[in-house]
């Protein structure tokens, strides 16, 4: 598990330690960290960059600090390194460290305490790498000038270089929204973000996530005060342990089956896609419910379907069903409010969405993208639309899980699951490939699957706060993107085909724990 803490509780574990350690001794971990990875960059990049120098880019906290010690570091192993001060009050002690192994000190605000863009300009050429010391956990809201300025000026002059410099960013990316995962304004993209203690939640969800690199978490100690994390992912071997293997005594009831509602004379193949995700996954049995022309192709498909209503362990509702048609409309509130009033665990997909009454229960697991997300809240009274949700999907998929007492599965490139009890997970474990119709169905089908064996340990009210249902979610999303990623091979990925590589998944899964 990789698990995500917000600036003030970042804060709040290194309190102890700072007190208990030597003058800067943990600003010396962090730089330390900070420069094997700037001396590794280095090394990939092999002749190219050689003759380079690093650019220190350096703001007025103890980020700046950061970034100073580690130029110290890397000037002493003989490299290049400027620092270029973004601010007229460097942590001084660092600035000290710096100068004395070696580090060239260039100011690079004006008497008025603007960004110099040339002299910027000249320093950011020279450099194969960029060390982005500017802000960190310290920093509130989006960049003020003069940093704001500094950023743009960066960020102009590497879109114009034929050879774009490495940028090691120190603790987060200059800019980024550290706990809310949003990008409030300029941000220095990062190729490597080393950061200190433990993750961020802005290094887990985008848009912010897209502009980290790749991730290093540097243990400097805090483990043993770090409390609950804001927001977690899931490793593969998480999800092993999440996934129950049938044992010998095991017959199809103790699977657990799933009543699957999906499909319409519209959208028929819905239901052949969610079938294939629950039945690829794994589970005793799929009863489906639906038109006897969609039940014949599940059918040419899957003769193993059972056909009508019996005892279920969970319930997947709703993809391929337009709410609009009226008789299908009532079948799938009825099957729902059976569902919330016998504590059964159910997930609603697509139409489903829009049919689901105010409030639902913490084994409900709503499965929107961006666009049902905002009609969802809507139609709650709360105006917002797609462009909203995806600036700030994490805040979104919270707010929705406490309005409606439902865990919400937001889908993207990176899905976020929240639950009503406060839990969060995200995943990024898919590829863009994923994006073609169907595939959402048969994550549905995952999804309904693993609530269905797991369907004991969910029902009458025994996961009362959803933190058991948002992680199988975020199973059904590791599960899923691992499919995708794995039936694409770099390239074109049909739905079916996505549902076809789940057995892969699962077995490679349970094989590795
Ligand atoms: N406390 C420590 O000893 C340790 C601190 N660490 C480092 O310290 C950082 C946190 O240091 P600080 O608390 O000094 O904070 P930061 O260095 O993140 O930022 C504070 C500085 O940014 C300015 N600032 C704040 N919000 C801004 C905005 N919106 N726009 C522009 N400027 C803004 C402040 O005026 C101040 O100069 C961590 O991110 C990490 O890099 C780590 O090295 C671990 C040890
Ligand atoms: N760019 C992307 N990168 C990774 N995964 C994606 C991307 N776009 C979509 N996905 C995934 O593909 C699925 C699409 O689901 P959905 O939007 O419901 O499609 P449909 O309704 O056509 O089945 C979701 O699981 C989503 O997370
Ligand atoms: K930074």
């Amino acid at each position: 598990m990789i698990r995500a803490y917000e600036a003030e509780a970042v804060r709040a574990a290194e309190a102890p330690l700072l007190a208990s350690t030597a003058t800067d001794e943990l600003m010396k971990q962090a730089a330390f960290a900070v420069a094997t990875e700037v001396l590794r960059e280095l090394r990939r990049l092999g002749a190219r960059r050689s003759g380079s120098t690093v650019l220190l880019l350096v703001g007025g906290g103890n980020n700046g600090g950061d970034a100073l010690y580690a130029g110290g570091y890397l000037a002493r192993r003989g490299l290049q390194v400027v620092a270029a001060l973004c601010t007229d009050r460097p942590h001084e002690r660092a600035l000290a460290a710096a100068r004395s192994a070696g580090v060239h000190v260039r100011e690079v605000l004006d008497d008025a305490g603007r960004p110099r863009r040339e002299e910027l300009a000249v320093l950011a050429d020279r450099a194969g790498v960029w060390v982005d010391g500017l802000t960190g956990i310290g920093a509130r809201g989006g960049l003020r000038e003069p940093l704001a300025g500094v950023v743009a000026a960066l960020e102009d002059r590497r879109a114009a270089m034929p050879d774009e410099p490495t940028v090691v960013a120190v603790d987060v990316p200059s800019g980024l929204g550290t706990d809310d995962g949003t990008v409030p304004g300029p941000v220095l993209r990062a190729d490597v973000t080393v950061t200190m203690g433990a993750a961020k939640p802005g290094l887990l969800v985008r848009p912010a996530e897209a502009l980290a690199g790749r991730v290093v978490v540097v243990d400097i100690g805090l483990g043993p005060h770090l409390g609950e994390p804001a927001l977690s992912r899931l490793t593969a071997a998480d999800v092993a342990d999440l996934l129950p293997a049938p044992v010998a005594t095991d017959h199809k009831y103790t699977r657990g089956v799933l009543g699957l509602v999906a499909g319409s004379t519209t959208y028929p193949g819905a239901a052949v896609l969610a079938a294939a995700g629950a039945l690829r996954t794994g589970l005793g049995m799929v009863r489906y419910l639906g038109p006897d022309a969609v039940t014949r192709l599940v059918h040419e498909r899957f003769p193993e379907v059972v056909v009508g209503s019996g005892r279920v362990q969970a319930w997947a509702l709703g993809s391929g069903i337009d709410p609009a048609d009226d008789a299908r409309a009532e079948e799938v509130r009825d099957t729902l409010q059976r569902a919330l009033d016998d504590g059964v665990p159910a997930v609603l997909d697509a139409g489903a969405l829009s049919l689901a009454p105010d409030r639902l229960a913490p084994t409900t697991v709503l499965a929107p993208h961006a666009g049902e997300l905002a009609r969802l809240l809507s139609a709650r009274g709360e105006d917002t639309d797609r462009a909203d949700v995806e600036a700030a999907p994490l805040a979104f998929a919270r707010r929705a899980a406490a309005r409606t007492g439902a865990v919400v599965l937001l889908k993207g490139p990176t899905t976020v699951v929240a639950a009503p009890g406060g839990t969060v997970l995200s995943q990024a474990d898919g590829t863009p490939w994923l994006a073609t119709a169907g595939t959402g169905d048969v994550l549905a089908g995952i999804l309904g699957a693993l609530l269905a064996v797991r369907g004991e340990d969910l029902a009458a009210g025994r996961d009362p706060d959803g933190a058991l249902t948002a992680e199988l979610a975020a199973a059904a999303a590791l599960v899923h993107g691992r499919a995708g990623a794995r039936a694409a091979g770099g390239g074109p990925v049909t739905a079916l085909q996505v549902a076809d590589a789940v057995p892969g998944v699962v077995a490679a899964l349970l094989a590795d724990r």
